[in-house]
């Protein structure tokens, strides 16, 4: 099975179908985040879960313990692969979010995201490096008896040694001549699992190709 996941970040819903059948026979999964959601909901996801391949619910949440566990609990039906929290929500918001999803559901919490940099993190208040506060969240993600986290490609070498069996979520993938965008710390496919990536969130580098299954197949063809 790949481990590449394509995020299939649209509103529009047939794109959304177009894209995923075009790339399936190349991708392990696919992941629907923000834009999908707040456009389709549950009843989109249904739709895309049609497809057959596992699904990745990507919506970052981040509330207070109650609210965050009763907004997994309403997600329990679709009993998605995987499903995203903040792990700065703290431990005890991982631990009811872990508690209220699915036996099915992987819950991995997200640590720095990859269009970060220790500058912006600096703006907000933390000092230190993106590896340290990477390592920081992934303690707690640990201890809070979740699955794994999402880091990017240049600390989850670090985060992997730190909790061997942890599951590793490494987007902020681009291949050696992609676009970057609006992300900042970037590897390679090939890095990331090198690294000790578990699975690849990769969007635009397949999406916003002319042609997404011969992209997801030449990406495919480098791990
Ligand atoms: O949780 C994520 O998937 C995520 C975390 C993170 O730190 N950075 C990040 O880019 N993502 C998601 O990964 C995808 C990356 O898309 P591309 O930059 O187009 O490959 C988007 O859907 C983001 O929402």
């Amino acid at each position: 099975m790949s481990p590449i996941f394509v995020a299939i970040d649209t509103p529009d819903l047939a794109r959304a179908k177009a894209l995923a059948n075009r790339t399936r026979a190349h991708v392990g999964g696919l992941k629907l985040g923000l834009e999908f959601f707040c456009a389709h909901g549950q009843a989109g996801v249904r739709e895309l879960a049609e497809i057959g391949l596992p699904i990745f619910l990507d919506l970052k949440l981040h509330d207070i313990p109650n609210t965050v566990a009763k907004a997994v609990q309403a997600l329990s039906g679709l009993a998605p692969a995987i499903l995203t929290v903040h792990a700065s929500g703290g431990r005890a918001m991982l631990e009811d979010a872990k508690a209220a999803a699915s036996p099915h559901t992987k819950v991995v919490a997200v640590t720095m995201l990859t269009s970060l940099d220790a500058s912006d993190l600096a703006a907000t208040g933390v000092t230190g490096s993106a590896e340290a506060q990477v390592l920081r969240l992934t303690d707690l993600a640990h201890e809070a008896g979740i699955d794994g986290i999402v880091c990017s490609g240049a600390e989850v070498a670090a985060a992997r040694k730190a909790w061997p069996k942890g599951f590793f979520v490494v987007p902020g993938v681009r291949p050696a001549d992609g676009v970057i965008g609006d992300q900042k710390r970037v590897v390679t496919p090939r890095a990331a699992l090198d690294a000790g990536a578990s699975i690849l969130v990769i969007g635009r580098p397949i999406t916003q190709a002319e042609d997404p299954d011969a992209a997801a197949r030449a990406i495919g063809a480098t791990l």
